[in-house]
């Protein structure tokens, strides 16, 4: 049925994890994780629902970013706008005026996000599929047509791009028997942050251990003695086997999917996060002086626009089996282009809602692919882990093919919120959504945004005064 887009409205929700330092890092050391969040309505019952990321103030503005661009899809036939979504996200993009207040970065791009990632959960929606299953089940042509393709042919033409899905076609359906059976593999972000004190970090990695993970993060680069303590904490508790459900064996850390992963002896792997606050030159030697806790890779050694210092970066890390990840801040197709171009990379971390949703994912989905450099999305945030499994299935079933070196970022914050919560299996994998209604996984509970709206939501005007002098914390 032919629709039309009516209207839309947008809120400014923001949950104060700053009480108790969840989210925390050697950068960002104060976040309530945020969301401007819009919900798109047609002439019928259909809507679209979306959001990006913020960690507090400052989503004002987003939302009032959102508020222009959502005003470029009013009056629009919603058939017309998902026959060709690359074509639609163009129009988004392109406002004659807005354009001057990017083009393609900051706050008028992480907007851009919400608006496409809304439309896109209303396209899936209206077919009655979660998003993954609306774009793994597109023909190669029609996948093409729905990414932003404009400024990356230097990188992969459509034809190379059309070539690599259709490849990669005749064994989609293999692939989604096989990842809705083992889930697709996690990382845990949410035991190792800055904020927490040792004893905390320990009790929260002996219980996602317990949980079946293999892979862990941890906080680094506000303190070379504290990290170099709490690594050693958190490989002594990873790399005992006594630590391991009685039901998991521990791993072979030679085995095919661990090799450069600077695996322990029961196969579990660490990586370290710097979330930007080295120089080039400071980056090298303070990873080279962690060495002894082996980690995977570092991510966010240094600002995420320096795409020749990531390159140098990865160079000198090289003979210590250290790696280069970056992402959630690589804030266009663009940099992801000249990251993969420079080989400054050996993961691809991808954000759902700073690239400007799922149309421009998707070119950097097709990018990482040729470059056969995996994507391991960002999802330490609101509302990132319900979206970022939609993008790993993409990634898995109709564009690379592969998830054996690939784990999808998981942190254990504020799921409660969401109409259709993502989840974990008792081997530490996100179980694949699968429920027709649930488009993209974002639509947020009507009572959580009227509690936690800002200013005026009633956990601000009511609790949120006593909350702090309680001095809730987990610090
Ligand atoms: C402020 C945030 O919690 C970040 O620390 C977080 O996104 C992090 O970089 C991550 O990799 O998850
Ligand atoms: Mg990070």
């Amino acid at each position: 049925m032919s629709l039309k887009i009516t209207g839309f409205e947008t809120h400014d929700v923001r949950f104060p994890t700053s009480l108790t330092g969840d989210g925390t890092d050697a950068m960002n050391t104060d976040c309530d994780y945020s969301s401007a969040y819009v919900s798109l309505f047609t002439s019928g019952d259909l809507v679209g629902h979306g959001m990006t990321f913020t960690i507090g103030r400052g989503n004002d503005i987003v939302c009032a970013a959102i508020k222009e661009l959502a005003q470029r899809l009013v009056g629009k036939n919603t058939e017309e706008l998902f026959a060709n979504m690359g074509k639609t996200w163009d129009h988004l993009c392109s406002d004659p005026q807005l354009r001057w207040i990017g083009p393609e970065k900051g706050v008028i791009h992480i907007a851009l996000g919400a608006v496409n990632n809304a439309l896109w959960d209303m396209y899936a929606r209206s077919r009655s599929k979660p998003l993954w299953k609306l774009i793994v089940d597109m023909t190669p042509e029609e996948l093409v047509n729905a990414t932003a393709f404009r400024y990356i042919t230097d990188a992969i033409t459509k034809e190379e791009a059309l070539a690599m899905l259709e490849e990669k076609a005749a064994t989609k359906a293999e692939r989604e028997v096989h990842v809705r059976e083992v889930g697709y593999p996690a990382y845990v972000t949410s035991a190792g942050w800055l904020g927490y004190s040792d004893e905390k970090v320990a009790r929260l990695t002996k219980e996602a251990v317990q949980a079946g993970f293999n892979h862990f993060k941890m906080k680094v680069g506000a303190d070379r003695s504290s990290d170099l303590r709490r690594g050693k904490i958190i490989r002594s508790i990873i790399d005992d086997s006594a630590h391991l459900p009685a039901d998991i064996a521990p791993r072979d850390p030679n085995g095919p999917d661990l090799i450069g992963k600077n695996a322990g002896p029961t196969g579990c792997v660490l990586m370290i996060d710097a979330n930007q606050v080295w120089d080039v030159p400071q980056a090298i030697e303070y990873v080279e002086s962690l060495q002894e806790i082996k980690p995977w890779f570092i991510e966010e050694p240094t600002a995420p626009d320096d795409i020749l210092g990531h390159a140098a970066i990865r160079k000198a890390l090289k003979p210590y089996g250290i790696g280069v990840a970056t992402g959630e801040h690589a804030h266009n197709r663009m940099v992801f282009k000249q990251l993969l171009q420079a080989e400054a990379i050996d993961v691809c971390q991808i954000d759902s809602c700073r690239l400007a949703g799922v149309s421009e994912v998707l070119s950097v989905l097709l990018m990482a692919a040729k470059f056969r450099v995996p994507v391991c999305p960002h999802a330490g945030g609101v509302g990132l882990c319900e979206y970022v499994i939609h993008l790993s299935l993409i990634d898995y079933i109709a564009v690379s093919g592969s998830m054996e070196r690939n784990v999808l970022e998981f942190v254990d914050h504020l799921h409660e919120h969401f109409l259709y919560p993502c989840s974990i299996n008792n081997r530490g994998r996100y179980n694949v959504p699968s429920n027709p209604a649930e488009g993209y996984s974002i639509e947020m509970h009507n009572d959580s945004i009227a509690r936690f709206e800002w200013p005026h939501g009633s956990y601000w005007v009511n609790e949120h005064a006593a909350a702090k002098a309680r001095g809730v914390n987990g610090h």
